[in-house]
């Protein structure tokens, strides 16, 4: 069906990405993060030295994914306390940063809480500073660790679903370790399976507009010597269609408590697809993604984003005819676009949840709270 590709012997393991780490440097602490707009072309660093460069930063999607949002918001939050900025005033603008991931929110208010706790509770403004650093690696820490028992509970889950092993499992947009602390949420499921010696093929959406997939998943599974191919986003019916599909493994921004799941646009149409060719439909997320304080879908806030990036092939590496650093127009001046960034499946159309915590199926029901309930993960209202 796709052309064969060449897949490193499993077990030679690729160096691991600095995706996001705080550097103490002689003017004051900086947060460096792999500027994921200019992968894969290149690898380059970008230092953050204050909250409004690291908003612009996560606005423009330099860093992204829901967990990873939760850990920079966190560092944010610790790197306004230390180099004394309004630390109330970095705290809102951090969690308005992208309304969607809830993770985004939760690292950040995780972080400042204990920050005003040692205020209150009379430590000097550096303590404080201190306190809020070690949250934030704390909770990078263990958003690494859930990554690694997501892979291994996902993997069980498709040993359960596929006994035949020979896994052909598709993904949308990027869930590595460009969206983790560790090596991602779906993607570390797929990544098992090829370690495990089951995978025989990744299907990687390209996921327009912004190609997290073929510029992030291609990348991730390209560096662990996966089997995989790339396809338009519109190729994926086809595949169903031919049998090539054996379960979509994808990742959350945020899950509402009826299971409903805001994922990067493009999911819905899988979900759809998947029960109409009954293939299993497995999302894959900690539990810091889980909204208990969200009803359902419909109360999910999905951002919006321009529609140049609809109307132009926008990369820092393409220079427009007008000059300017950006994209290439792929469709008339000024042409209106349509570009939410994600959409919501409803939790009829999800075979299983699976965190950190455990696999959830049916997804509706108390399976969430009980998982939700089991996590260490601090609950913040
Ligand atoms: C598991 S987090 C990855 C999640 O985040 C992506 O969105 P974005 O690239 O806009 O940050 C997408 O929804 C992925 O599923």
């Amino acid at each position: 069906m796709a052309d064969q590709d060449a897949q490193s012997p499993v077990g030679i393991e690729p160096p691991a990405l600095s995706v996001l780490r705080w550097d103490e440097l002689p003017e004051g602490p900086v947060l460096v993060l792999l500027d994921q707009t200019r992968l894969p072309v290149e690898e380059v660093e970008l230092v953050c030295t204050d909250v409004p460069a690291l908003v612009r930063a996560i606005r423009a999607l330099a860093v992204r994914g829901a967990p990873l949002l939760g850990i920079a918001g966190g560092y944010g939050v610790a790197l306004a306390a230390a180099r004394g900025y309004d630390v109330a005033e970095a705290t809102g603008l951090l969690e308005r940063a992208r309304p969607t991931a809830v993770n985004l929110a939760y690292g950040v208010r995780r972080v400042a809480r204990v920050y005003w706790a040692a205020v209150e509770k009379g430590l000097t403004a550096g303590q404080a500073a201190g306190a809020a650093l070690a949250e934030a690696r704390a909770l990078h820490r263990e958003d690494a660790a859930a990554s690694g028992r997501m892979a291994r509970f996902g993997l069980a889950l498709l040993d359960e679903l596929l006994p035949g092993g020979g896994h052909r499992l598709l993904t949308h947009c990027n869930t590595g370790a460009l969206v983790s602390g560790g090596e991602g949420t779906a993607f570390a499921v797929a990544l098992q399976s090829h370690r495990a010696g089951r995978l025989r093929r990744l299907w990687v959406d390209e996921t327009r507009p912004l190609l997290q997939g073929a510029r992030l998943t291609a990348y991730e599974a390209a560096r662990n010597g996966m089997a995989y191919s790339l396809l338009t986003d519109n190729a994926a019916g086809s595949l169903f269609a031919a049998g090539e599909v054996d379960a979509v493994l994808i990742g959350a921004d945020r899950i509402a408590a009826d299971g409903s799941v805001a994922n990067k646009v493009g999911s819905y149409p899988l979900a759809v697809l998947a029960k109409y060719h009954h293939v299993p439909f497995i999302v894959v997320a900690p539990t810091t993604t889980v909204d208990l304080d969200t009803a359902d879908g419909e109360a999910i806030i999905v951002e919006q984003r321009p529609g140049r990036e609809v109307t132009e092939l926008t990369s820092p590496h393409m220079v427009s005819p007008g000059g300017e650093a950006g994209g290439l127009p792929v469709a008339p001046v000024g042409a209106p676009a349509y570009n939410p960034a994600f959409d919501i499946t409803p939790p009829e159309l999800v075979t299983a949840i699976v965190t950190e915590e455990g696999v959830i199926s049916p997804v509706t029901g108390v399976g969430l709270a009980e998982l939700c309930a089991r996590s260490s993960q601090i609950t913040i209202s």
